[in-house]
């Protein structure tokens, strides 16, 4: 390949993988030890010829792609997807299109598709190199497919010989892809993949071939079909090394006019002196996990003398001590926080900061318990100096 015009990667990871059942969006699920995103951010980013990547994700999931990112984080531009794929490989495109280098060749890839391959990739790019506008890696369909009325009888049943099943990464001439998707989007047009905004705009599409293992993790059976093929065991170790960890964590008041808690903006009339954004709940809720793996505490893995944690966002604290148990094989049970306080009135925010604590932890609302109580003005939150808040996590892992 010796192109010269500059090849981005569009990865779209922003939906909420309601077909493969409870916990984490499908993503950021651990295969094989890291995040499915990890595998296919390391395809991209690690291909010679792509010299750009734009990941498309939930508003909501900046902590848990920091952490699957990781050291690859700093070099992936980053935009908010929307209510569909068409609208987050929309809004990956805008981004791409106001970069500093913007793309001619544009490379949409499924967040959900780990085993994407640099062969693959080169195929993709060849096809778009060869003067090709837009190209797909499809494989033959192995079972009959038939077309159905709305009562479920067949109407018609296609020459299997000319089906293809498509997949990512589907290769565009950047620019076109662009003007499709907003024709599409004037027009109302709503397709599954970016081959058909591009066919909706009359353009034709090649198709070059596909790869079998190059498979959408949809369901949960496809994560077992996965996690066979990395060869980890079928049988997974039961989860009965159970653990408690505590944590506490404290931030006096100072200026400002919020404080967060569980990831909640709280208005007050004061904010919080700290280092990062001075959510105790997170603090005590991190250290508990880390206490329940015998890992440190949040200082060893977030140094407060670290310029990268001035001002952050606290969420990604939780997200990396959950990582870390995931990647033990384990899962967090359950969290119990008590917030203790004058002010704010915790109350009214009770369930907003148990279902975001929720969503970090990929586990439900019921597992995690809010509880606040005053210090009957006695003591430094009585005084209203500042706020605390203790943390107990229950922690299953797999038994030795
Ligand atoms: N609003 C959306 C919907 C989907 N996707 C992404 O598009 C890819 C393929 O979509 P799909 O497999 O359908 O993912 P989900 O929408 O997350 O799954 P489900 O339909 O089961 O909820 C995934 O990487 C998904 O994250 C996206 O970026 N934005
Ligand atoms: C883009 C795609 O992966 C090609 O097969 C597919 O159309 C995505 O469909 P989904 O329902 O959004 O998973």
């Amino acid at each position: 390949m010796n192109g010269t015009r500059q090849i981005a990667a569009l990865v779209v990871a922003a939906g909420r993988g309601s077909r493969a059942g409870d916990g984490l969006p499908k993503q950021y699920r651990v295969l094989g030890g890291r995040p499915v995103l990890a595998h296919v951010l390391d395809a991209f980013m690690d291909h010679p010829a792509v010299g750009a990547v734009c990941v498309v994700i939930d508003a909501a999931d900046e902590a848990l792609f920091r952490e699957a990112a990781g050291d690859h984080a700093a070099r992936i531009i980053t935009a908010h997807g929307g209510a569909t794929r068409q609208a987050s490989v929309a809004a990956g495109l805008a981004a791409l299109g106001g970069s500093a280098k913007v793309p001619g060749i544009v490379l949409v890839h499924d967040g959900a598709r780990p085993f994407v391959s640099h062969p693959l990739i080169d195929r993709a790019i060849g096809a778009i190199e060869a003067g090709h506008a837009a190209a797909v890696p499809g494989v033959a369909v192995t079972d009959t497919i038939k077309l159905v009325d709305g009562g479920s009888h067949v109407t018609e049943t296609p020459d299997r010989s000319a089906l293809r099943a498509i997949q990512t990464p589907q290769a565009f001439a950047f620019d076109a892809l662009v003007d499709a998707h907003r024709a599409a989007a004037f027009a109302g047009t709503s397709v599954t993949d970016d081959a058909g905004v591009m066919e909706a705009a009359g353009h034709p599409v090649l198709v070059f071939e596909g790869d079998p293992g190059n498979i959408k993790l949809t369901y949960p059976a496809d994560f077992e079909a996965a996690e066979r093929r990395l060869g980890t065991p079928a049988m997974p170790p039961a989860l009965d090394d159970i653990r408690i960890g505590q944590g506490y964590d404290v931030h006096a008041f100072g200026p400002g006019d919020h404080v967060m808690l569980g990831g909640i903006r709280i208005p007050h009339g004061q904010g919080v002196i700290a280092h990062s954004d001075g959510d105790v709940v997170l603090h005590a809720a991190t250290d508990a996990l880390l206490g329940a793996i015998a890992d440190g505490d949040i200082g060893t893995h977030f140094p407060p003398s670290d310029p990268r944690w001035r001002g952050a966002a606290s969420d990604q604290f939780l997200a990396h001590a959950a990582m870390l148990i995931t990647k033990r094989g384990g899962r967090v049970a359950h969290l119990d926080i008590t917030v203790v306080c004058e002010a704010p009135k915790v109350g009214p925010h009770r369930d907003a900061i148990r279902a975001r604590i929720g969503e970090i932890l990929g586990i439900g609302p019921d597992r995690v318990a809010i509880k606040a109580t005053t210090s009957e003005k006695m003591g430094f939150t009585g005084r209203r100096e500042g706020l605390a808040a203790l943390a107990i996590a229950t922690v299953r892992l797999p038994g030795a």
